[in-house]
């Protein structure tokens, strides 16, 4: 039997959490209108960050921590494109793998959820030594520069892990990404969405990366349809700013982006781990220029003295 191109079956990687496999049955479904006499079949994998619970992120990194699994499977062809929150994937990708498609982004922001007895508080309404819970230095540096007079504590697991943890009382409130409560079918439990003023998102946030081979044009060619020109040209900015600051470590780098008028603005802040000193500025430029506008804001913050705290906090993460 000849077997024509057409005919052959896409294989697609996700991790198994609730959130990705929402996320991947999503990518699966619009694919599945798009080429609906394709068959796309779904593969699921734990990765390292799914197994290891017990140590702080911001120690392990979070380099690769949600992806290398796939990868893996990707360059050894048992699937052909893995689906990503796009901020959980590194900007440097293995020789042979890209970032062959950026779909349309939801609300980047983060919210807050709060627990039973604090239903009529709000982040600045919360008292003195009040426990949020988060795990991101980014949040971290950010609310502790905002509200000095809230107590901040490590939360990990998944976001049901989280919520679980936040009603089992540990916690008066935790922080959550927006898009995740909202694809898990959660918006009610968003509290309070927090304003980019106080919180900048995190590189990527609200929109799914599709990573794939480089070498598979059949594979590039059917993920097109899920491209979103303007939500790929903002993320490219965001993960351009990202790439050029890191260091090897997880680190409080925050961002917002818009599009308007065919104008591209990117503004980002780095923070340090205690909250008190905060970077932060802004660049405009074409869509087109994505990779360069991320690149000009990492020079401006990086004098501007985000180079001296991100060394910092290199030093400190590896000690602890
Ligand atoms: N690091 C965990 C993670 N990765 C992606 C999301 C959901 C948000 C998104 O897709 O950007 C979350 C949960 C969270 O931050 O609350």
């Amino acid at each position: 039997m000849v077997v024509s191109p057409s005919t052959r079956t896409i294989r697609i990687g996700s991790r198994k959490s609730q959130l990705a496999l929402v996320q991947t049955y999503w990518v699966q479904e619009e694919l599945q209108k798009h080429f609906p006499t394709r068959q796309f079949d779904v593969e699921t994998m734990s990765t390292q960050g799914d197994k290891i619970l017990d140590v702080a992120l911001a120690k392990i990194g979070d380099k690769g921590l949600f992806t290398k699994e796939l990868e893996v499977a990707m360059l050894d062809k048992q699937v052909d494109f893995a689906v990503h929150s796009l901020k959980d994937l590194p900007t440097n990708l293995p020789d042979g793998l890209m970032l062959g498609c950026v779909t349309q982004r939801v609300d980047p922001a983060d919210a807050l959820v709060v627990s039973e007895k604090n239903q009529d508080k709000q982040l600045d309404t919360l008292p003195e030594g009040a426990v949020i819970g988060t795990s991101s230095l980014r949040r971290l540096a950010q609310l502790r520069h905002h509200f000095p007079h809230l107590t901040f504590k490590d939360i990990r697991g998944n976001v049901n892990t989280r919520l679980a943890k936040l009603e089992a009382g540990e916690y008066d409130g935790i922080i959550l990404a927006v898009a995740g409560l909202q694809r898990l079918g959660m918006s009610d439990r968003i509290h309070q969405v927090i304003p980019a003023e106080i919180s900048l998102h995190a590189v990527g946030q609200g929109a799914l990366g599709i990573e794939c081979r480089t070498e598979d044009p059949e594979i590039l060619e059917v993920l097109k349809p899920l491209e979103h020109e303007e939500t790929r040209d903002r993320c490219y900015a965001e993960r351009s700013f990202l790439r050029e600051l890191e260091g090897g470590c997880q680190v409080p780098i925050g961002v917002n982006t818009k599009i308007e008028n065919g104008v591209l603005t990117l503004t980002g802040m780095v923070a340090s781990l205690d909250g008190q000193r905060l970077i932060k500025d802004t660049v405009s430029g074409l869509p087109s220029e994505a990779e360069a506008l991320g690149k000009e804001l990492a020079n401006k913050v990086r004098d501007a003295g985000a180079g001296e705290i991100l060394s910092e906090i290199f030093i400190q993460v590896n000690r602890q």
